[in-house]
């Protein structure tokens, strides 16, 4: 058997840094399945970047596969309850820390004491083995995934959908429930106030020791308080802390009332109830919203797979299945493909309504601005397209770059009636475009709303836009109307194609 090219993956995670094998396109005189294998490259720090790369010949070849982040909180010193990072002058390194081996105190310098909490002359001990080793082992990131919302928004119900939707992946999961908690380390709180603070720190601090175990902890409590909610996130390296914000409104909890809770605290049986006569501050940066009332992922399982799809575009799965399936033809014959696209454009401009269109057919007038983003699967023959659909208000544009990356193609939607708004439209376009990590991807514009009267021509849109001035890519425009569906058609031929090329 002759092997002509092999594809490779490279992450550098702090200090430990591998190469796997992403598939392998073969001769065959005889039958192969091209086993993935692993093969581990000295100690580097890439601060934390992620590399695609594919070597052919003597020609290396780099793209970017998906942002893998430097794993920090190995490096974190714990100081008055809050995460510092250790950093010496003219050091980046850990190496040269105050350490204590395994035969007590190194006495390689004078350890740093502390005094935290009610603990003096507390010093850290630090072992060789640390969290990018043991994400290693575990070919996951720890992180922890904390769920919050009102009783009966159905957290635990995501926590359950997820921890079986990681470990069907072959990732390590651990829940930490609001009441679970309370069967054991919290049983000596009660829900007063202040000891429904010590739950939440105490859940926050043990799902910390989870992450840095590197397993991928989710927590599920009410959490109503943003400063309690903040506080267990600035435990954590920045980009470790996930919120998911079970957006359910409360009337939809109270008719639930899964425990019956709720009714007894109307009848004034349960003083402080979350919703009832005690507030709930929702999250106002959440990493993720999940909206269980608008009928358009219904299912624990649909609400899961966001999470999942944001922790693999986060680079937490270290998948390199993913990959496979993308770049081997050999797989093709034999799986079904899935494919990323990402929709962006202005507010207002009716990526949903396209999204919705494209996937049910459906259309409505009565649109909910989406906060941050929503993913959609939409299956098009043996093609899974993975649908990224990206607020497009001001505060979430800054994140459209990174929902961009190695995706497929970039949909790009203009309300083609709204003439005040074409010319920040195409600015927002354009800045987008420049960014390094987005070149050579294709761009499908659609110009949208060509029922309503004064809507542009596909000539107008095209000179409004500049599309003409850009030369890096392929660009391909369509007029459609998602209220009439004109065009639609055409979209979906167009997104196929683009996705079946990739493989
Ligand atoms: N007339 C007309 N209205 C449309 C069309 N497509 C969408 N709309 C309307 O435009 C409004 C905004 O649609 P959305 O799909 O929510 O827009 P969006 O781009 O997702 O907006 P953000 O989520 O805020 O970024 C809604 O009221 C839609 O009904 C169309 O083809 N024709
Ligand atoms: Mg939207």
């Amino acid at each position: 058997m002759i092997i002509r090219s092999v594809r490779f993956k490279m992450v550098a995670i702090g200090k430990c840094s591998s190469i796997y094998r992403t598939s392998t396109e073969f001769d065959f005189p005889e039958t192969s399945s091209g086993k993935l294998g692993l093969v581990k490259l000295p100690a580097c720090n890439h601060g934390g970047k992620s590399f695609g790369f594919s070597i052919s010949g003597s020609e290396v070849k780099t793209s970017f596969v998906r942002p893998l982040r430097a794993i920090e909180a190995s490096r974190m010193s714990h100081v008055d309850g809050k995460a510092e990072k250790f950093q010496r002058a003219g050091s980046d390194s850990n190496e040269d820390l105050p350490t204590n081996d395994c035969n007590g105190f190194a006495g390689k310098g004078i350890p740093q004491m502390s005094t935290i909490g009610n603990s003096t002359n507390i010093v850290w001990h630090k072992c060789s083995v640390e969290k990018c080793d043991r994400e290693e082992l575990l070919q996951q990131r720890g992180c922890v995934i904390w769920v919050t919302g009102l009783s009966g928004s159905g957290k635990s119900t995501l926590a359950c959908a997820l921890g079986r939707g990681l470990h069907a992946r072959g990732k390590l999961t651990y829940i930490l429930d609001g009441d679970n908690v309370r069967h054991g380390l919290n049983r000596d709180l009660s829900f007063r106030a202040e000891d429904r603070a010590e739950n939440i720190r105490r859940t926050g601090e043990v799902a910390k020791l989870f992450a840095d175990a590197g397993v991928i902890c989710i927590a599920s409590l009410i959490s109503p308080y943003r400063k309690e909610r903040d506080a267990c996130r600035a435990l954590l390296a920045e980009g470790d802390f996930i919120e998911v914000f079970m957006d359910v409104p409360l009337h939809v909890c109270e008719a639930r009332d899964p425990k019956g809770l709720y009714k007894l605290a109307r009848a004034g049986k349960i003083k402080g109830f979350t919703g009832v006569d005690d507030p709930y501050e929702p999250p106002l940066t959440s990493e993720i919203v999940l909206r269980q009332n608008q009928g358009l992922c219904d299912s624990p399982n649909d609400l899961a797979d966001i999470v999942i799809s944001y922790l693999d575009k986060k680079g937490n799965m270290y998948d390199f299945s993913y990959e496979l399936m993308e770049t081997c033809s050999f797989c093709s014959l034999f799986f079904k493909q899935e494919m990323e696209l990402s929709l962006i454009g202005l507010q207002n401009a009716g990526k949903t309504s396209l999204v919705n269109v494209i996937a049910t057919g459906g259309y409505s007038e009565d649109m909910i601005p989406t906060v941050g983003f929503n993913m959609r699967k939409v299956t098009k023959g043996n093609v899974t397209i993975k649908l990224w659909d990206l607020g497009g208000q001001p505060r979430f544009r800054s994140m459209w770059e990174r929902y961009c990356r190695a995706v497929s193609a970039i949909v790009y939607v203009v309300d083609a009636a709204d003439h005040d708004n074409l010319s920040i439209s195409k600015s927002e376009l354009h800045d987008l475009l420049n960014k390094t990590s987005l070149s050579g991807i294709p761009l499908l514009v659609l110009g949208n709303k060509i029922d309503k009267p004064g809507a542009l021509s596909k000539q107008a849109l095209t000179d409004e836009m500049g599309l003409n001035s850009i030369t890096d890519r392929e660009v391909c425009c369509y007029m459609i109307s998602c209220k009439n569906s004109t065009n639609i058609d055409s979209v979906i031929d167009w997104l196929v194609k683009h996705s079946k090329s990739k493989s």
